[in-house]
């Protein structure tokens, strides 16, 4: 059977992703035909400067960016302005249907904001690009965690729960996800509100979940209730209450990522649903602490992130 084609944006050089790259190619190339947004120029000075030899056919592309020295570690304009070329040219490739899927390493977000990138991150970009309300869920087999709200300030998130926008995106999630059992709803406030003692944001979330629940068994009869909560975000991630659930649908994103990280950093993925592309990435960041050190780096995400590319 051929190989999927996926076209990889390299992510911030000044961080790790390509060493990631570098490191996995053989193994990734055993299961899919991987294509580097990466210019010969940039792959050379890289591999140098990490003394990796570059592998047999690492399939670059031409004309990214214009070059630019890499500096280990350091937030750069330049870097900045590479990833974001980089990843634009893997989208056009799948919007091209020149590659199946595309995996993104990671970027940094101040790079990009120096760089006059407005996206803070590739699924708002992502979101533009196709008009559509693509959802970031991140996790494992174990334990998936899908962001109701993402990058934005903490002090906006109570205003943008909002009881028509939370319907639609569980209704999106639920088609998209296609969870095979009960989803946890998290609340928002200490103890879900605690009947309104601790606010009262929850009540649109009930009715959000309720709307979902009526609105999918509509479409099928046999469906029971999918959505669950609001869940006591506190005791939602207990190892009991865990027994039940795999997926869950957080407020905003540290309620759901902290816990999500906290027990499965190393395996987890970052996949993009509700969009008519399949993206996927690791679900670590640029790591700039260990980038060009010699670190023997986790290479469990960005292989588990090609792997679900693969298995789709
Ligand atoms: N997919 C993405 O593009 C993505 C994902 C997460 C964070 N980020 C961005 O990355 C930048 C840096 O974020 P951060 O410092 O908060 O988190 P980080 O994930 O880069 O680093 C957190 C810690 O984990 C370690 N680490 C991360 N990946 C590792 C790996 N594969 N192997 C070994 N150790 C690893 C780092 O050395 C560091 O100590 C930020 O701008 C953030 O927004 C991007
Ligand atoms: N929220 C993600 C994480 O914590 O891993 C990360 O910032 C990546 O976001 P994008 O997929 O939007 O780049």
């Amino acid at each position: 059977m051929e190989k999927q084609k996926v076209a990889i944006s390299i992510g911030d050089l000044n961080g790790i992703g390509i060493q990631l790259a570098l490191e996995n190619h053989k193994k990734v190339s055993q299961i899919a035909e991987p294509i580097y947004c990466i210019d010969s120029i940039m792959l050379e000075q890289a591999a140098e400067k990490l003394n990796i030899p570059v592998p047999n056919h690492f399939r670059t592309v031409e004309e990214i960016a214009p070059s630019f020295e890499i500096k280990p570690g350091k937030v750069t304009k330049e870097s900045g302005a590479y990833a974001y070329a980089s990843f634009l040219k893997a989208v056009q490739m799948a919007k091209a249907k020149k590659v199946d899927a595309i995996c993104t390493l990671p970027i940094h977000k101040k790079a990009w904001e120096l760089a006059g990138v407005h996206y803070k991150g590739h699924t708002d970009a992502l979101r533009d690009f196709f008009k559509c309300d693509a959802i970031m869920m991140l996790g494992c087999p174990k334990m998936y965690v899908a962001l109701y709200t993402e990058h934005i300030p903490l002090k906006e998130v109570a205003g943008s729960i909002d009881e028509e926008k939370l319907t639609q995106f569980l209704i999106d999630f639920y088609h998209t996800a296609k969870p095979a059992t009960s989803v946890a709803v998290l609340g928002l406030n200490p103890h879900a509100g605690d009947d309104g003692v601790l606010g009262d944001e929850e009540k649109m979330i009930t009715q959000a979940i309720n709307n979902a629940n009526q609105f999918l068994s509509t479409q099928c009869s046999a469906l029971n209730a999918p959505f669950e909560g609001p869940m006591v975000p506190d005791v939602a991630f207990t190892p009991n209450t865990r027994k039940y659930y795999t997926h869950y649908i957080a407020m905003y994103h540290d309620q759901g990522l902290a816990p999500l990280k906290a027990l499965y950093f190393d395996e987890g993925i970052n996949i993009s649903l509700n969009l008519p592309i399949l993206r996927t990435s690791v679900d670590h960041g640029t790591a700039f602490d260990i980038a060009y050190k010699r670190a023997k780096l986790n290479h469990l995400s960005y292989f588990n992130a090609i792997q679900y590319i693969v298995g789709v």
